[in-house]
């Protein structure tokens, strides 16, 4: 090819990319995507995937549809997940971020905040404040529809959590950048217990967990127990306020659910399905109150790893 057509096309295939952003965004990430959220799609995920959370399922499935959908919200979306360790706060975390960005988690537009890991020092919590306040003010000036997602939010000093309180607020803008298109997720084992509580009450009257309804909740979640001193809850100032939109309970996981997960790590490694390993790997796992043994600990955390003793070839 003759040096001067290949430079005409090369310049057509570049104008052709930015006149049509959307033919670009086929093959590159770009924030807000043009083709918007499939609830459809999500609802697939949730069902297929998530075990055992049919309320933390309805709530994030509308919670998430409709705020993508609606073309001018007036605030960003506050969810804060809360639950027994091991029950999928991050696991769904990552299926909201797959279902807005192709690359999920690892997308430029979702950003993840390890309390432990990322604000381990409180005498630094100048530092990390500002720091905070300028990572999330630059990745939303990037990009309006950025994911932030804070991992350990009981294990987060209080006053850190203070530094981001305008940008989940009702401001239309703040130094010229607006938040109101940002998702804002909170992870947190805060209220477990409580939750736990409400699970255990089902289980021993003899219904359904699915009967469980988010009004069984409330007051497992509610503003009180998250006030106490002894819940250990962290943004009771965001409460207070009404920033967060949604407070999602996560269940604790039973044997049953156990075994769902073991299989699904079992087709994801190639393995066919061996019921005898699957039920022989979930009651390795401890479950509590001690007498009943309803609810596995550490939920479906640990389950991949003592599978890797029966496949140690
Ligand atoms: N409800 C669930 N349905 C399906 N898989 C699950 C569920 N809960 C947990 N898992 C599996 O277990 C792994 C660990 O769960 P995850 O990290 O989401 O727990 P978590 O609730 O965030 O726990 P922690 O409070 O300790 O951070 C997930 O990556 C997923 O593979």
């Amino acid at each position: 090819v003759e040096p001067i057509s290949l430079g005409l096309a090369l310049a057509g295939v570049l104008t052709t990319y930015i006149s049509y952003p959307r033919l670009y965004c086929l093959f590159a990430e770009c924030c807000s995507p043009k083709r918007s959220l499939s609830r459809e799609a999500l609802q697939k995920d949730l069902d297929s995937k998530l075990f055992g959370q049919h309320l933390a399922k309805k709530v994030i499935l509308n919670a998430v549809f409709g705020f993508i959908s609606n073309p001018k919200p007036k605030k960003p979306l506050t969810l804060s997940l809360h639950g027994w360790t091991g029950t999928g706060k991050n696991f769904v975390s990552k299926i909201i971020a797959e279902n807005i960005y192709k690359g999920g988690l690892n997308s430029d537009y979702v950003h993840l905040f390890v309390a432990t890991l990322h604000f381990p020092h409180i005498s630094n919590i100048t530092l990390y404040k500002d720091q905070l306040q300028s990572w999330i003010r630059g990745n939303v000036s990037a990009c309006a529809r950025s994911i932030f997602i804070f991992d350990e939010m009981d294990k987060m000093h209080a006053g850190l959590i203070d530094a981001i309180k305008p940008y989940l607020d009702y401001y239309d803008n703040l130094d010229g950048v607006s938040y109101q298109k940002a998702i804002f997720i909170f992870l947190s084992n805060a209220g477990a217990e409580r939750i736990t509580d409400v699970a255990l009450d089902f289980w021993r009257s003899g219904k359904q967990r699915e009967e469980i309804e988010l009004k069984d909740m409330e007051h497992a979640l509610s503003v009180s127990a998250f006030n106490n001193k002894n819940s250990g809850f962290w943004h009771s100032s965001l409460i207070d306020r009404n920033l967060i939109d949604y407070f999602v309970p996560f269940l604790p996981l039973e044997y049953k659910h156990l075994k769902m997960c073991i299989r699904v790590e079992m087709q994801s490694r190639g393995y066919k399905v061996d019921e005898d390993i699957v039920s022989r790997v979930a009651e390795e796992m401890t479950f509590f109150p001690k007498e009943e043994r309803v609810f596995s600990d550490k939920g479906c955390k640990t389950v991949f790893t003592k599978l890797d003793y029966y496949y140690d070839d």
